[in-house]
């Protein structure tokens, strides 16, 4: 089969990918020169949106565009065209070899690269992962890709005012639990913690979220696990078994039970390091003219002098941009800054809406409304270590406590609790 040259190739579809491509735009990629490869049928397009407000079947999210970027900037298909990007779509790498700087696709189409930028991203977890049987009927939802969105806003459509088994507390239960409610659908949900969101939320935290959830009519079942179903005859799973014995009756089941990084491609190739691929902080990898963004890199997070790796959307943007930054200026023999990334996750579910920025070790400290049945749901958390904030809180804040908060957890230098007063930072005084 013909094999196909470019200069740049970027190995994966996401937002890291799309972002990618807008840095490479903007360093004057000459048309021809870059290909992104997808197993995807679409452009690289914006995922938060999918576990939040995609998934009203009423159409409540006018306007949504299968793309990166927004407003007066959108990345779609044309805008590939016009710069000479090519798109290949619905195209999966079964093979890469560094070596002779190849990839083969499962049709069998050879790609020769002279850089490549691995943006392979994750894949979700699935109960069958956890030895879990039964755990493939097509009642059970994953949601990663456009499609698994496309196939619940069916099954919400098919399964009105029915019951939700949401299996998992992270951030896709917490989302899912969120948005099913709000489509009239009856919520169990179930995680094997003592509480939600255990790898950011403190126990404080987490006590306000499960109090808002149940005011909102999500019953949450903590503790166990699904181990089991019960099926239709015609495979459909109609209950969920827990291991506490309890069983759950389901017309939908959404799993949300975490996501491993997609590094199998390049095994042995590539150093890797805490279940990542490793790379430097311009996300360069240890192979020639190879480098990995987004959910499967793992960087020196300078901040904290520390090895990381980060699966959420903000990084996936940034990184993307720092490596492109790092290709050219390789290629012109001039240097550009280190990575200096400050952790930023959010989310949003019911009419609530957090902001953490910043690092969530150390003594904790917390200021506000942490009661959910009061009418403010303000509230936030610091993290304080050796005397100084490394990690903030805030939920509900307003667009101008929400800047006010990165520029608290930027440790370097941190800033102390006597500093924030001092430069009169908004919710501080209210500790
Ligand atoms: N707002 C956001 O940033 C956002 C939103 C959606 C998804 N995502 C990303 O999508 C990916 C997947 O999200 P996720 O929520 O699946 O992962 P997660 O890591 O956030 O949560 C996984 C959860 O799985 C649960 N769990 C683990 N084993 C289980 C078991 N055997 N049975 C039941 N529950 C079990 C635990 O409650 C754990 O908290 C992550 O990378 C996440 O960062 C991010």
């Amino acid at each position: 089969m013909a094999e196909k040259s470019f200069k740049y190739v970027i190995v994966g579809g996401g937002v890291a990918a799309g972002y990618a491509a807008r840095e490479f735009a903007k360093q004057g990629v000459k048309p021809g020169e870059l290909a992104i490869i997808s197993k995807e049928a679409v452009a690289p397009y914006e995922r938060p949106a999918l576990s939040k407000a995609y998934l009203f079947p009423e159409g409540k999210l006018p306007g949504f565009h299968v793309c990166v970027g927004s407003g007066g900037e959108r990345l779609l298909p044309e805008w590939y065209a016009e710069k000479g990007i090519s798109l290949i779509l619905s195209t999966e790498i079964v093979k890469a070899d560094l070596a002779s700087k190849t990839l083969v696709s499962s049709a069998g189409e050879s790609f020769k690269y002279q850089t490549l930028l691995i943006a392979t991203g994750s894949t979700v977890l699935k109960l069958s992962d956890f030895g879990v049987k039964g755990a493939d009927s097509k009642n059970i939802f994953y949601l990663r890709e456009i499609d698994d969105a496309d196939q619940l806003v069916e099954a919400l459509k098919a399964k009105k005012n029915g019951k939700a088994v949401i299996v998992g507390g992270g951030y896709i239960g917490l989302e899912l639990s969120a948005v099913l409610r709000l489509n009239n659908i009856e919520v169990n949900m179930v995680y094997p913690e003592p509480w939600c969101m255990p790898r950011l939320f403190t126990e404080s935290i987490a006590a306000f979220y499960e109090g808002y959830y149940k005011n909102k009519g999500v019953n949450i079942i903590k503790g166990t696990v699904a181990v089991g179903f019960d099926t239709h005859p015609n495979g459909e799973v109609k209950a969920v078994k827990l291991k506490d014995g309890r069983v759950l009756e389901a017309d939908i089941v959404v799993v949300g039970v975490g996501a491993i990084p997609l590094t199998s491609l390049f095994e042995g190739q590539v150093e890797t390091d805490i279940r990542g691929i490793k790379t430097n902080a311009f996300f360069k990898t240890s192979a020639p003219d190879v480098y990995a963004v987004g959910d499967v890199a793992t960087f020196p997070m300078k901040m904290y002098n520390d090895v990381r790796r980060v699966e959420h959307v903000d990084h996936s943007r940034k990184s993307a941009e720092q490596a492109v930054k790092a290709i050219y200026a390789n290629e012109q023999g001039k240097s550009i800054d280190e990575y200096d990334y400050l952790p930023y996750f959010y989310s949003r579910a019911f009419d609530l809406s957090w902001q953490f920025y910043g690092d969530n070790k150390g003594e904790t400290v917390l200021f506000g409304d942490t009661d959910p049945n009061s009418a403010t749901h303000k509230f936030g958390q610091y993290w304080i270590k050796d005397g100084k904030i490394v990690g903030a809180f805030l939920e509900s804040g307003t667009p101008e406590e929400n800047k006010a908060l990165a520029k608290v957890a930027k440790v370097q230098p941190a800033a102390t609790l006597d500093q924030l007063a001092q430069e009169g930072i908004g919710f501080a005084s209210k500790i």
